[in-house]
C-alpha cells in the first residue's frame, strides 16, 4: 500500500454527519469542475441514515460551498438484494425511505439507478442488467476498464464485508466484471448483486462509515492486524490507499491506535 487511508472519529454521530457533508460536498465540487455531473455509489444497511443526517441539514446561506446540487447527482448501489424495490430488505427502499424521499424540492433531485426488478429470480441476470446500466453511463462515449465513479459511500458489516462482498467468498476474486452475483449471501437476504473489488477500488474517493460500539471489534482488526487486512474492507484499504476515508464515532474506535486524523478535506 502506498499513502494510507484516513480515519476520522468523532465522538457522535451528530458530530459526525457535519464533517462527512463537508466531505461529500468537496467530493461533489471535484467532480461538478471534472464533468458536471456526480455520480456516487452507496450502501443499504446503517449507512442511509447517517448519510441522510449529513445531507438533509439546510444549506449555510454564507458559504457557497454547503449546498448539494442533488440535480447533478446521479446515485447507484453499491450492493443490493434481490427483492422488490418496496420490500423491507431492499437497499432502494431504504435509502428512499432515509434520504431520497426527504430531499427539498428546490435542492433538485438525483437520478436514481436502482436494480431492474424483471430479474429478481435470477442473481446473475440482475448483475449483469445492472452491469449493463453502468455501461451505458460509464462507457457509452470511450470503453473504460472499470467504471469511474466519483464517490462510493460504503458500509462495513460486523464480520468485514462491505457492499455484498463477504470474507472468504470466490466474488473477491474476480478480476473482469463490473458487478457480481451472490446466490448464498450468510447475511439474509441469500440473492443479491454487489459492485467489484476492481470497481470499488477504482473511484476516485471511498468513505466508509462505521459507527457503534458493535463495530469496535471489527474496526481493530481491519485497521490493525494481517487477518482484518484480508477481509473485504482491508483489502479496499490496501488497495485503494489514501483514497479511503474512514468516519466513525469513539464507540467504534476505542483502543484504534490507526494514527492518521487531520481535516476531512
Ligand atoms: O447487508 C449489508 O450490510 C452492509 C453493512 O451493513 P451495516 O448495517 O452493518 O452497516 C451494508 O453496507 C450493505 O449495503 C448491505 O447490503
Amino acid at each position: 500500500m502506498g499513502h494510507p487511508p484516513s480515519l476520522f472519529s468523532f465522538p457522535t454521530t451528530a458530530d459526525l454527519a457535519p464533517n462527512l457533508r463537508t466531505y461529500i460536498l468537496a467530493a461533489q465540487a471535484e467532480s461538478l469542475k471534472r464533468h458536471n455531473t456526480f455520480r456516487v455509489a452507496v450502501s443499504g444497511g446503517s449507512l442511509p441514515k447517517t448519510l441522510a443526517q449529513a445531507l438533509l441539514s439546510k444549506p449555510n446561506p454564507e458559504n457557497p460551498d454547503d449546498k448539494p446540487e442533488f440535480d447533478k447527482w446521479e446515485v447507484f448501489y453499491a450492493d443490493e438484494r434481490c427483492v422488490p424495490l418496496d420490500h423491507e430488505d431492499s437497499n432502494h427502499r431504504l435509502v428512499r425511505q432515509e434520504w431520497l424521499d426527504k430531499i427539498p424540492e428546490d435542492l433538485g433531485q438525483p437520478k436514481v439507478h436502482h436494480i431492474d426488478v424483471g430479474n429478481l429470480d435470477d442473481p446473475q441476470e440482475a448483475a449483469d442488467s445492472y452491469e449493463k446500466a453502468l455501461v451505458s453511463v460509464f462507457a457509452s462515449r470511450d470503453s473504460v476498464r472499470v467504471p469511474g465513479f466519483d464517490l462510493l459511500l460504503l458500509g462495513c458489516g460486523p464480520d468485514g464485508h462491505t457492499c455484498s462482498l463477504f470474507p472468504g467468498y470466490p466474488q473477491l476474486r474476480e478480476t473482469d466484471a463490473w458487478v457480481l452475483a451472490i446466490e448464498d449471501s450468510p447475511k439474509p437476504p441469500p440473492k443479491r448483486i454487489t459492485l467489484s473489488l476492481p470497481v470499488v477500488v477504482a473511484a476516485a474517493r471511498i468513505a466508509f462509515v462505521a459507527t457503534g460500539e458493535g463495530k469496535k471489534d471489527i474496526l481493530k482488526k481491519i485497521l490493525e492486524t494481517d487477518e482484518g487486512r484480508q477481509l473485504p474492507c482491508g483489502l479496499i484499504n490496501e488497495q485503494a490507499g489514501d483514497k479511503v476515508s474512514w468516519f466513525c464515532d469513539a464507540a467504534a474506535t476505542t483502543g484504534i491506535t490507526f494514527p492518521r486524523r487531520g481535516s476531512v478535506i
